[in-house]
């Protein structure tokens, strides 16, 4: 917690109590966006110093010739040592602070807990429109009219970056000279006029909209009805004009002006008859502003009154939630969660609070976004890294301050909990369990669910964790007392959770019964279905054609050039492709080392499963929900827009079909093979297994009739399976508690996993050894390692890990500290240049 943030001699040439000298210089830490250090010191030119302040952003020189938008983070007085080349601030960029103490609590927060910098949090934090650097992109927002009020500067500006295309911060400054180009960049940047380095979205929405208004000469009654008079030789005109005023002037909530798209498509009038009364002075338009995520207002706020048992858990929630502990809410697939967070939602909006709604990934939630449009218009929010920047730049201060029109309520992926907010009143986790709460690279590597436990926290805000399938560690947080556990047991309109049929692929086979990759038991249900017109959900979660081809003559089997990983087969585009650095081979039909022609595909994948399927129901129409089919803009709306519509009978997919998704009509769902969850070489694979199959077979029989799932397998007496089958978690989880126990994994330890990677494997294989070495001699047997992970090199990088247990309630961080400070012994070591080593704590 930084102390003293606000310093009490933030003003120099004054009697300073503190440390009892007359001081003239003031100085300035900053963090800049670089995985660097933490903080480092200019001095404040006397120019700046009263305005400069914590949490605004300045223009600063680092190394030879870059320069940065560093973020103020304190301001003193003490020289710092040594620093007789202290450079100074070059220019100052915002007159408020656009990043909040809480925010810089939260920061710290995670420098200590995830051992990374506070330079690569304001890297993660800060939406890049923010963050000029001297690499940033910068070029003409084409969408942008050149007004003609633009001074000099900004103009030649402008059309410099219109003839470039393209330019960064250090062509700007070469053209307009250093100190002013900054300013004159921010002015731009706050006109639109320019984009900063992402490419502009196709759909990408100006901010404003022309909206037709009365023309001022017929603002009075008479006015209007003489106006009415004169038109009526020109019916169209007069239509079009008729329809405006019952829209507007006469319009039971009378409004002075109509968006020119809705009036024209509305009173299905031309372009040019509206022209007409413009040039006739009757109407006139103008450019107004709209919020870019405009939501339709036209709808009614759709909220459900909450059956007997969401009332009820609706009800302890709130009798938790004023503990301040979190609330993890347990309840089953389609018990209705939602539809409780929405009625607390309410409840915070009208108290003017903020709420935060986490998902996992915000692409996948279409379905949500709907619904959360639907029950909160135009006050909901949508913050998300492929959203635009400038969108992002306008959520972001828009959560900042206390506007008239603002989003109360923010949706968004894991770096929403970096938002800048005032008065959050609530932050929900929902589908708390997933994986991609968990950011993997680069540094921080932070966990959503746990930054937005301490975020709450920071703010006294209650937080709620929902899931159907508890992680363990939420689930032991709630058994000991750490949260508070609510559970939620019957599904809306109490139809059963669908009944579960355990397939055995083996024994089908045996007895030559299989149809293709179907058990008798899936191709039964699924002929069911269909001739009820009812749909079917298939999960497999590997994408392309086949996992791996192989030689039938020497047992060959194509492999990527750059990783330690066998190429996917993807038929559709006739090439073999890694998954892990996307390098693509075509297909040449021989073996690479006997040169046989007899290579056969092994294992199957999603389009595989589709190509079957086509096959084995001709009638009925396949589609297929995978990272391939979904690449596409829009892909996956699409795709749900269509099962939605029933234009799809089967809807085969990896675990993008798991994810929450709500249908009426999905009677069937079929896990194709169970094993390849469960024999994953992971402590947490039954976990997964678990809240996987779970998940997904949720997907049946939500509306209307109890649902029914099979999950084919080679293990049908596997405990997982029949856990799942009688949807006994508890038992699962006493079982797996009682084993990470034992081999002391989480929740009962920490983990800590030190990522270690050389192109040069020999080198690896020393520095690891060494690493392993250092840290042996304060954790002892606590250190596992090094091992190769799963895959061992990636893009020819070689890689090794070395796992720390860290004890719960050992003093964490100072073990951090030895663990970073071993990495750096190891770093600084001669002929140790090109390593690279990272530490990733709770890893997932
Ligand atoms: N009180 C209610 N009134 C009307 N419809 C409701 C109500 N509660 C739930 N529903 C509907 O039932 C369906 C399932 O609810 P919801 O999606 O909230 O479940 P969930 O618990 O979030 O499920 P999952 O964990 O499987 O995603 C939805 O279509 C939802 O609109
Ligand atoms: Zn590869």
């Amino acid at each position: 917690m930084p102390k003293d943030l606000f310093l009490p001699h933030s003003k120099p040439d004054k009697f300073c109590e503190v440390c009892n000298t007359m001081s003239t210089d003031l100085y300035a830490d900053v963090i800049l966006p670089l995985p660097l250090g933490d903080q480092f010191t200019y001095r404040v030119p006397p120019e700046f110093q009263a305005s400069i302040k914590v949490g605004i952003r300045v223009i600063v020189q680092f190394g030879a010739r870059k320069f940065f938008s560093a973020l103020v983070y304190r301001l003193h007085t003490n020289m710092p040592v040594g620093s007789f080349d202290i450079k100074d601030i070059d220019a100052v960029l915002d007159q408020e602070p656009i990043v909040t103490q809480a925010q810089l609590i939260l920061w710290e927060w995670l420098v200590d807990y995830y051992c990374c910098t506070l330079g690569e949090v304001y890297k993660a934090a800060l939406p890049s429109a923010l963050k000029l650097e001297s690499q940033t992109k910068i070029s003409f927002n084409p969408h942008y009219d050149m007004p003609v009020d633009l001074s000099g500067e900004e103009e030649a500006l402008l059309l410099m970056l219109q003839g470039h295309g393209q330019a960064n911060i250090q062509d700007i400054n070469r053209f307009i000279g250093k100190r002013s180009a900054f300013s004159t960049l921010k002015i731009l940047l706050e006109k639109n006029a320019i984009l900063v380095e992402e490419k502009v979205e196709e759909n990408y929405r100006p901010k404003t909209a022309p909206f037709i208004f009365l023309h001022a000469n017929v603002l009075t009654e008479s006015a209007i009805a003489q106006t009415l008079e004169s038109l009526k030789k020109a019916r169209k005109q007069l239509t079009l004009f008729e329809f405006f005023l019952s829209e507007t002037l006469y319009h039971a909530e009378p409004k002075a002006s109509m968006e020119k798209k809705e009036l024209l498509e509305r009173s299905q009038s031309g372009e040019g008859i509206l022209r007409a009364l413009i040039d006739k002075n009757i109407l006139r338009t103008e450019e107004i502003e709209i919020g870019r995520l405009d939501f339709s207002h036209d709808q009614e706020p759709v909220i459900f009154d909450l059956n007997e048992a969401q009332e009820v858990a609706l009800e302890q929630i709130g009798q938790q939630l004023r503990g301040l502990k979190p609330v993890l809410l347990h309840g089953i697939t389609s018990s209705g969660k939602t539809e409780i967070y929405i009625k607390l939602i309410e409840e915070q909006l009208a108290k003017g609070n903020q709420v935060l709604y986490l998902v996992p990934e915000i692409g996948l939630t279409t379905q949500l976004i709907t619904r959360m449009k639907r029950a909160f218009g135009d006050r909901a929010g949508i913050y998300h890294s492929k959203f635009n920047d400038a969108e992002r730049v306008e959520i972001w201060f828009n959560t900042l301050h206390d506007k008239e029109q603002s989003f109360q309520l923010v949706l968004g992926a894991r770096s929403a909990v970096f938002l800048p907010f005032r008065k959050l009143g609530l932050i929900i986790v929902d589908e708390e369990h997933e994986n991609s709460y968990k950011q993997f690279d680069p540094a921080p590597r932070y966990h959503a669910r746990d930054v937005a436990v301490v975020l709450g926290q920071i703010h006294h805000a209650p937080v709620i964790l929902g899931t159907a399938t508890p992680s363990f560690e939420s689930y032991f947080n709630a058994k000991t007392g750490k949260y508070a556990l609510v559970e939620l047991t019957e599904r809306y309109k109490n139809i059963s959770l669908p009944e579960m049929v355990i397939a055995d692929v083996r024994e089908a086979t045996r007895r030559k019964q299989m149809k293709s990759l179907l058990t008798p038991e899936l191709f039964e249900q699924i002929n069911t279905a269909l001739a009820n017109d009812e749909q079917v959900i298939l999960f497999q979660n590997r994408r392309g054609f086949a996992p791996y081809l192989q030689c039938a003559t020497c047992g060959w089997i194509p492999k990527c050039r750059h990783c330690d990983v066998s190429l996917t087969y993807h038929k559709h585009r006739g090439a073999m492709i890694c998954h892990y650095c996307g390098h693509t081979e075509s297909l040449s039909g021989k073996c690479g080392e006997c040169h046989s022609e007899e290579i056969r595909t092994r294992g199957f994948g999603t389009e595989k499963i589709e190509e079957e399927l086509s096959l084995l129901f001709p009638e009925a129409k396949v589609a297929r929900m995978d990272l391939d089919t979904t690449r596409a803009k829009k892909g996956y709306e699409r795709l749900i827009y269509q099962f939605e519509n029933k234009q799809i009978d089967i809807l085969v997919g990896t675990q993008m079909v798991t994810k929450g998704l709500d249908f009426d009509n999905v009677s069937v769902v079929g896990i194709l093979n169970a094993d390849q969850l469960l024999n994953y070489p992971d402590f947490r694979s039954y976990e997964r297994s678990f809240q996987l199959i779970t998940q997904v077979s949720g997907r049946a029989g939500r509306k209307n009739k109890q649902g029914r799932v099979v999950v084919q397998t080679t293990q049908p007496k596997h405990p997982v399976l029949h856990e799942v089958v009688a949807n006994n978690f508890t038992q699962l989880f006493n079982r797996q508690m009682a084993e990470r126990k034992l081999f002391k994994y989480p929740p009962y330890f920490r983990l800590v996993k030190i990522v270690i990677k050389h192109k040069n494997q020999e080198r690896l294989n020393l520095a690891a050894s060494q690493l392993a070495t250092l840290l042996r001699k304060n954790f002892g047997f606590n250190i596992l390692g090094p091992e190769y992970p799963v895959i061992s090199r990636i893009q020819n990088w070689f890689q090794k890990e070395i796992w720390v247990k860290l004890e719960r309630d050992s003093k964490l961080g100072q073990s951090k500290k030895q663990i970073m400070g071993a990495v750096s012994q190891i770093k600084s070591m001669p002929n140790h240049g090109n390593l690279i080593i990272h530490a990733d704590v709770d890893p997932m």
